[in-house]
Order: C-alpha cells, then structure tokens, then sequence
C-alpha cells in the first residue's frame, strides 16, 4: 500500500512503517495530481484541498484528515468517485476548550470583567462546545446554547435562538463546522446583519474557521463599538490575513487553538486506525506525546497554574510580530500540554 502523508502530522513515522509498503511525505499544499495518482491513500490536514482537480484518474481509494473539520474535501465528488473519506471527531476539542478557559481567565484578569456576572452563548454544540459551556459553567458563567442541528433533533429545551444570544450575551464564541450552503449555512452566519442585533457589546470569539464570522462586518463592529473586542484564532484567506484585525483584537493567533500535543496525537491514532480498518491492517502502534519540559507547575492561584500550561497570549506576539510567518508559525508549533500533563503545587 503507497500513502502521501502531510509533512506536519506529528507521530506518525514510527507507527505508519509498521502499516504501509510506501510512505510520502510532502507539505499539505503540495498534493498534486502527479503525486497522488498511484497512491492508495492520502492523510491530510485541512492544507490538502481533496476535490475532482486533484483525485480524478487517481488509484486514491482512502482518505483521513487528522482533523475534525473537513470543509476542504469535497465529500460529493469522493462519494462519486467511491472515496472513502474519515476525519477525527473530538480529537482536539480539549484543546480548544484550554485555549477557551485561558482565554477567558485572560478576559477576567486584563478587563477586569467578573466572569460570575457574565453570560457566554456558545454557537455550535458538538465535541468543543460542550468542553466550552463545561469550562464557562465552571468559571461561573452563566451559559446559553445555540445548535439548530441538534435542536431539531433533540428539541429546544436546552438550546436558544442566535437571536436571543445576540440580546443576552456578554460574549459570544463559535463552534460550528464550515458549511458553504444548504440548511444551516454558517458561511458569515455573524454578518452586519447579527453585529448589528447584538445588545451588550459582546466579546467575539472565533476558533471554528475565518468564513464564519464576515471579515469586513467585524471590523467595523469593533471600531462602532458593537462588539467591545474580539479574539480570532482561524480567519477568512489563511494565511493571507487581515493585519489591520489582526493588531486590533484583544487576542490573535495563527490558527492553534486545537493545536496541543495530546490533540495532535489524537488526531494521527485515530487517523492510522481509520486507515487500518479501511484496509483491514492488524498493526500494533503506540501514539503519545512527549512529556512536558515542566510537568510541574508552582502557582498560586487557579487562574496562574492555567495560565502557565497554556498563554494564548504567546501565540499572539508571536504572529504580530511575522503575520507573514502564519503557516510556519503552525508548522513549527512549540510542545503545548493539556493539564492531564501538569501537577499544580501551591507555594
Ligand atoms: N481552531 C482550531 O484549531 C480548531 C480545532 C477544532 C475544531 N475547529 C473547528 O471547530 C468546528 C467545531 O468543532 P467540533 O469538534 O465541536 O465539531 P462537531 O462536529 O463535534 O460540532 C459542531 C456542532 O455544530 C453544530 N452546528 C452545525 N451547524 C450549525 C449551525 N448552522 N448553527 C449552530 N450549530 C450548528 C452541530 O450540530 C454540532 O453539534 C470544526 O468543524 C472546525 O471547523 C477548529
Ligand atoms: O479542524 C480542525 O481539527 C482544526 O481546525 C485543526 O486545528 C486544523 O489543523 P491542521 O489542519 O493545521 O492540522
């Protein structure tokens, strides 16, 4: 068996010898018709655009992403062609609530907001989601929840309109898959329209993907105090972003929320095993990531011992000082731990 594999999946060497005959390795950006036309499968990140330009004519039988978003396959043209395709549902959704909870600690102790006396309306109630209104309810949030998918489904006692988000939150924070069309189109589902309805000068948070949220609508909601900030992890045209919102925001990172080592990790096991059911490998594989420079973790306070797993605000300097490093910035990511990794003394 011959798989293109993107460069930058961490951990996959080792346990991908054990499963297949030939192994690729080449940037996500990089796939091209050439290269995969005798592969059998592909493992991407959302770097690899897998659509008809790219598979027609290709022996590509399987594809996994080592994602949980998968907007940059197109899945109609793999089902005609009889692609297989999978991605990694939850396999970093602890990650991005780290990303949240630090976040919002940040928000507490820079704005002096009393996070107790807040509301937070959570768009999108799926594998991060529900981390996120765990990590809110426990800051003593009060939270509001907004998931028309699963509300048709499960009825609408738990979830609220984005109407009513609009009118009761204090912030604002969204994580929903990129839909293009159809029924619950998120493509600019936050327009001028939604800034325009919103009634408490929310903070606005985006770690789901840049074409959610309408780029020129948000700017202007910050500048005519519609929102009173905004943090923005993915943007509209990665990684040619816009730099006027990227030093305007209270928070801006190239695209790393989910990007801890456990999410990572995460994402190539159930990638290999994906593949390995496909083909109907037995392959014996063992994916973890490394230990953390300092597992333990001196601090006085909750909000310290958090902030010194995770500070989103490295992130940011990082990227505001190379914009034009945003890929790299991704690719080279330093070791990030969740807080499994880390015992916290109190001095
Ligand atoms: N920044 C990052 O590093 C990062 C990391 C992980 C995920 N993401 C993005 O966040 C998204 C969510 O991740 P997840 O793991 O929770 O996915 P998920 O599929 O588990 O959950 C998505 C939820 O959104 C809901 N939803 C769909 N359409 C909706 C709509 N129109 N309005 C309201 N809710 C809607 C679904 O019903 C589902 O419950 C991913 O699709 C991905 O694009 C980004
Ligand atoms: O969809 C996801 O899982 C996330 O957006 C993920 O963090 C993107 O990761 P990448 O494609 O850079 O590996």
């Amino acid at each position: 068996m011959k798989v293109i594999v993107d460069n930058k999946i961490p951990f996959i060497k080792e346990a991908i010898g054990k499963i297949a005959d030939e192994v690729i390795y080449v940037p996500g950006k990089d796939f091209t018709p050439a290269l995969v036309k005798d592969a059998d499968a592909l493992i991407i990140r959302t770097r690899t655009q897998c659509n008809r330009e790219l598979l027609q004519g290709s022996r590509v039988q399987f594809i996994a992403t080592a994602t949980i978003g998968f907007d940059h396959i197109d899945t109609e043209y793999c089902h005609e062609a009889g692609i297989t395709w999978t991605n990694a549902p939850g396999c970093n959704s602890a990650s991005v609530a780290q990303y949240l909870q630090s976040t919002l600690l940040l928000i507490n102790l820079l704005k002096g907001k009393n996070l107790s006396e807040m509301t937070i309306g959570i768009v999108g109630v799926g594998n991060v989601g529900i981390k996120v209104a765990k990590v809110a309810r426990e800051l003593g949030m009060r939270v509001l929840l907004n998931d028309l998918p699963r509300e048709e489904k499960e009825g609408s006692t738990n979830f609220c309109s984005l109407q009513f988000l609009a009118e009761e939150c204090d912030v604002i924070t969204f994580h929903v898959p990129l839909y293009k069309e159809g029924k619950y189109k998120t493509f600019h589902l936050a327009d001028e329209l939604f800034f325009r309805s919103l009634k408490r000068s929310p903070i606005i948070i985006n770690t789901s993907r840049g074409e959610v949220i309408e780029t020129a609508a948000l700017l202007k909601a910050l500048q005519t105090g519609l929102i009173s900030d905004a943090v923005i992890d993915v943007w509209e045209n990665e990684p040619d972003i816009n730099l006027t919102l990227l030093y305007k925001v209270f928070i801006g990172t190239p695209h790393i929320a989910g990007y801890s080592a456990d999410g990572k990790a995460n994402a190539t096991r159930m990638s290999l095993d994906s593949l390995c059911r496909h083909f109907g490998i037995q392959a014996d594989y063992h994916i973890a990531p490394p230990e953390p420079e300092n597992p333990i973790i001196i601090a006085s306070t909750p909000t310290e011992a958090y902030l010194k797993m995770y500070d989103p605000r490295k992130d940011c300097e990082a990227l505001r000082a190379h914009p034009e490093l945003f890929e790299k910035l991704r690719g080279d990511y330093p070791l990030r731990r969740e807080k499994t990794a880390f015992s916290v003394i109190t001095p």
